[in-house]
């Protein structure tokens, strides 16, 4: 099987850092939440990143890693208690981290896009962590431009699942497949076949900054979905789509950030969790996401994500709004 080894040292790696992060989210004190107190996020953000990139950086130590975080300001002498508690949530899987390293790591996820490379969200929905929603640990490879290998890791998302925890793994050509965070067992999933069905749903951004979601409600309706709209933060939207939760998943420019241009490892990951369940990703105008360009997708505006049924309308229904 292609990318057997990339996969699996994607899915421990992933794992791994999702466990980091719902250590430190369970220790996350309400008064935090209300003064908006970052540093649960801070902390997590960065041992996440730590986690993953030593694990890549042992195993493929030629791959550049397109990460999210880096260490710069972790660095700072007054953020030393900081990192030192990085460094304990890192070493209670990694053991006997120093503060060094975790820096050095951290600082590993800096490389550029280039003809292979990874790409990491180490926690996606930063927003949804803090309101204790939803968030992802997204992992991508990227090969020529194509995305290869996806993962994400979905602590708190539980869908039909007996409990929360969920992980979407794809690999090109492959399909698929979802599994508690055991990893056991994992079934293999397709988006909802249907474009007619009156329980379709589509799915948005809960952060209302994030996307347009009047625009979102008018385009659902015209590709024929009436019920209200799922708001879920993360790429948890793109496993909703996958497994056939939702049929749709809308991200609009906000009329305040109408030049806003998307993150690669806010979408790598979950494209190909989709395109491999049989779904489709583009941007709004109907062009495929382009993850060659650098750390963002220059290229692209908004994203659209289907069950491939509906993909056509949606962007007709897009180009008549704008012409
Ligand atoms: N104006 C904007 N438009 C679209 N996405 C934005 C945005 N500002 C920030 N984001 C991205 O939205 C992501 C969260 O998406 P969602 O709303 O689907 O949960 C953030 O990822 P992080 O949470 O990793 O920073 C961030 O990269
Ligand atoms: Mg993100």
């Amino acid at each position: 099987m292609a990318y057997e080894t990339e996969k699996q040292i994607a899915i421990k790696a992933a794992l791994a850092a999702g466990q980091l992060c719902e250590r430190v989210r369970h220790e996350i004190s309400p008064e935090a939440i209300e003064k908006k107190d970052r540093s649960p996020v801070t902390i997590a953000d960065f041992g996440s990143q730590a986690l993953i990139c030593r694990e890549l950086a042992t195993e493929f130590p030629n791959d550049p890693v397109v990460g999210e975080e880096d260490a710069a300001e972790l660095k700072q002498p007054e953020m030393a208690e900081r990192l030192s508690q990085v460094a304990d949530y890192v070493g209670a899987i990694a053991p006997n981290t120093t503060p060094d390293q975790v820096v050095s790591w951290i600082d590993h996820g800096n490389g550029s896009v280039g003809p292979r490379y990874w790409t990491l969200d180490p926690i996606d929905g930063t927003k949804g962590f803090l309101r204790k929603d939803q968030y992802a640990v997204a992992l991508a490879l990227v090969e020529d431009g194509e995305v290869k290998v996806g993962v994400l890791v979905c602590p708190a998302l539980q869908l039909s699942a007996a409990q929360p925890g969920l992980m979407f793994v794809a690999v090109r050509g492959e399909g698929t497949t979802m599994s508690g965070l055991d990893g056991q067992n994992p079934q293999t999933i397709k988006v909802v076949s249907s474009e007619n069905d009156p329980n379709l749903r589509f799915v948005e951004s809960v952060e209302s900054g994030h996307g347009n979601q009047a625009q979102q409600a008018e385009i659902a309706k015209a590709a024929g979905i009436t019920q209200d709209s799922l708001r879920m933060d993360s790429q948890a939207k793109y496993g909703a789509v996958a497994s056939g939760e939702a049929a749709l998943y809308l991200r609009l420019p906000s009329p305040k950030t109408p030049d806003y241009r998307e993150k690669i490892w806010d979408h790598a990951a979950g494209t190909i969790v989709v395109e491999e369940a049989g779904g489709r990703v583009t941007d709004m105008h109907g062009k495929p996401l382009d993850f060659s360009q650098g750390a963002k997708l220059v290229d692209n505006q908004g994203v659209v994500v289907s069950n491939g049924l509906l993909h056509d309308k949606v962007i007709a229904a897009l180009q008549q709004q704008t012409s």
